[in-house]
């Protein structure tokens, strides 16, 4: 039997929150979500590696990639580019196979507009000074970017009621259950099998 299309799920939030942690987990265990690797022109992190945790590229590609419509959404965010190849979201959602995106929030407010049966999943820290613990105790930005971000994560934060779901990343693994939790909900709801229920019934 054909399988149905797969879901999109959206995952933002602020800087420093925890969204790479928490898809590096689910990344390493068996679901069926698939992340999408985004473009960005921002130079890698100490051990991050081209292809894996994005595919970094220069900006004459970047803006080629815009012209050519091979970005599902971009965003300039602190001075880089951010952007969700088209192509490997399509031909996953096409297979039957469930999509994950880590995005910011401008991102995914275009997600909305362009794929509205998109779930949207807004990660929140357990408090604003616990947000600044985490990107400073990350020590892979200076200060002034720091500061950047965190003027950013206010006003992402006033967008959180536009998300289907608010979560809360206290815990690492509670926050990984939750969202593999949204996924199944997502499901169930999706694949509604009142009518396959309702003709057994007449059936029997
Ligand atoms: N639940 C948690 N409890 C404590 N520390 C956490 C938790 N989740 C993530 N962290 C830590 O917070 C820091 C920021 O996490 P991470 O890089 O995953 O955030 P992010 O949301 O992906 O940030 P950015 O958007 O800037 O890439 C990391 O040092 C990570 O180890
Ligand atoms: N709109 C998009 N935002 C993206 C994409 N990939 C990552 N991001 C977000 O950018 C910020 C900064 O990321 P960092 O790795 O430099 O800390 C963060 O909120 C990411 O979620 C994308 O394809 N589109």
């Amino acid at each position: 039997m054909k399988k149905d299309r797969g879901l999109l799920f959206v995952l933002s939030g602020p800087s420093g929150v925890g969204k790479g942690t928490i898809m590096k987990e689910i990344r390493q265990q068996e679901t069926n979500l698939k992340y999408s690797i985004s473009m960005t022109t921002r130079q890698p992190r100490e051990g991050e590696i081209d292809g894996v945790h994005y595919h970094f590229t220069e900006k004459e590609k970047f803006q080629e990639m815009i012209e050519n419509n091979k970005l599902l959404e971009w965003a300039e965010f602190v001075g880089n580019y951010y952007g969700t190849p088209i192509d490997y979201v399509t031909e996953t959602l096409d297979k039957g196979d469930d999509v994950i995106l880590e995005i910011e929030v401008q991102g995914a407010l275009q997600v909305k507009k362009n794929y509205p049966e998109a779930i949207f999943i807004f990660l929140m820290p357990p408090s604003l000074s616990e947000l600044r613990n985490r990107i400073v105790g990350r020590g892979t930005e200076p200060e002034d970017i720091i500061n950047n971000r965190l003027s950013i994560a206010r006003e992402e934060i006033e967008m959180m009621s536009l998300y289907d779901y608010v979560v809360e990343n206290d815990k690492v693994e509670l926050a990984c259950e939750r969202i593999k939790a949204i996924s199944i909900a997502e499901h169930c709801r999706r694949d509604r099998l009142e009518d396959k229920y309702k003709q057994l019934l007449e059936a029997e």
